[in-house]
């Protein structure tokens, strides 16, 4: 191979700085997510560490002893990647054990290139404890990930799957290999070829964090765009997607879709007597009490002001009516306390289905805010469908 190893660190030392400054841009517009700075810091480490190891073999006196400080700043920019990803996930660091990982590199480096030098044996004490490292970050990135950003834990985590194999597979050829081929800056292919391979699974560990940084972002901002801010619950504009959706299956399936507009009584007065704030948490109340009823195949979602809007998919506007009945006596039987007093409300709730009114969604809003209409025109704290609105004098 051309490539000298002493040549193969200095790119890699440059290319870790830069990831550093590319971090810690990335860090200045991440808001609260976490791990970016640490993600930055660990490049840092990782580029001193590699221009130290550089004078590792030279004829300085004291040049084994930059050896010991380069491995120990590599140890540890690869620690800080895994408290970064740890951090990341929002997961628990263990930090007795990295502290025993950095630990162990500083003494078995110590040892291995000051007291009793050897090194093969510091070659491969090295390779092994990286590749325990490089696999436990493996593991947090491939186990328990959001399905949202699997892509980007999986290229990320693959990366870090490669450089553990390329560190045990290093483990082993350097206890096989004769001594004249060991050395740190010996120009065989044992040397240059693995920290080639290291610096380009770097570079694509460097990006997998990105794009995992970046998968992140967007599914925040997803998150707050489909999301009503008060509330948490879905807001208008994403149930409107939904409905495009559940549409479309429906057609196919020929499944029934059921619709129910709940409105809380008189809200307003609430709003006057106890102050917006109150009237906050009561909505945020009904989101809850009503979010919590349904299926993990339905949607809930705030319509807006105090009306809420809830699709159910399999479902014929009887069965709505049922759900919709026992909403409207738990809504009757939540109690807010306010000072001293205790605040009650109730609700009004409008149902229809597709049977009638076919799937487009703004055709069963329609049919169920009707309903809605009819259930507060006839005395409030009641349920009804659209099927029966002829009931209703107004209808
Ligand atoms: N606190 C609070 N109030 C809101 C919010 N959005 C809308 N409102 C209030 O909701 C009230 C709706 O009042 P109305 O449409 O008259 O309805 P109502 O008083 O519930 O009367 P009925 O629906 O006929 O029983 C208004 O006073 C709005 O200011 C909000 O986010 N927070």
């Amino acid at each position: 191979m051309g490539l000298d190893a002493r040549t193969v660190m200095v790119m890699f030392s440059m290319l870790a700085f830069m990831f550093f400054c590319l971090f810690e841009l990335a860090g200045l517009r991440v808001g609260n997510i976490r791990g970016v700075r640490q993600w930055a810091i660990a490049s840092l480490c990782m580029s001193l560490g590699f221009s130290l190891a550089y004078f590792y073999g030279q004829t300085t006196p004291g040049h084994e002893w930059a050896a010991v400080i380069g491995l120990t700043l590599f140890a540890l920019g690869t620690c800080l990647q895994l408290t970064g990803i740890l951090a990341f996930k929002k997961q628990a660091v263990s930090w007795s054990i990295l502290i025993l990982f950095i630990v162990i590199t500083i003494c078995q480096a110590t040892w291995f290139s000051v007291i009793n030098p050897d090194t093969r044996m510091r070659a491969i004490v090295n390779s092994l404890l990286f590749f325990s490292v490089y696999t436990v970050c493996a593991r947090v990135l491939l186990v328990k990930v959001e399905a949202s950003q699997k892509l980007a834990y999986w290229f990320t985590g693959a990366s870090f799957v490669a450089l553990a194999l390329l560190m045990l597979t290093r483990a082993v050829v350097l206890l096989l290999s004769p001594d004249a081929e060991i050395g740190l800056h010996v120009n065989t292919s044992i040397n240059t070829l693995p920290f080639v391979i290291a610096s380009l699974l770097e570079f694509s560990v460097a990006f997998g964090l990105l794009l995992m940084l970046n998968h992140r972002l967007i599914a925040d901002v997803y998150q707050m765009a489909s999301r009503d801010a008060l509330t948490g619950v879905l807001n208008r504009r994403r149930i409107e997607e939904e409905a495009v959706r559940l549409r479309a299956r429906c057609m196919r399936t020929g499944e029934t879709l059921a619709i129910m507009m709940i409105d809380i009584d008189f809200f307003k007065s609430i709003n006057d007597r106890y102050g917006h704030p109150v009237g906050d948490k009561v909505l945020c109340a009904v989101a809850d009490i009503a979010q919590k009823s349904i299926r993990a195949e339905d949607y809930f979602a705030r319509y807006g002001g105090e009306e809420f809007c809830m699709l159910l998919t399999s479902t014929n506007e009887n069965e709505a009516l049922d759900l919709a009945e026992r909403l409207r006596l738990a809504f009757a039987e939540f109690t807010l306390t306010v000072g001293k007093e205790r605040l009650n409300i109730t609700v009004s709730i409008g149902v229809a289905d597709s049977s009638l009114i076919g799937l487009e969604f703004s055709d069963l809003v329609a049919a169920a805010d009707k309903a809605l209409y009819c259930a507060k025109e006839s005395g409030r704290n009641r349920v009804v469908t659209y099927t029966e609105m002829d009931v209703c004098s107004t209808s």
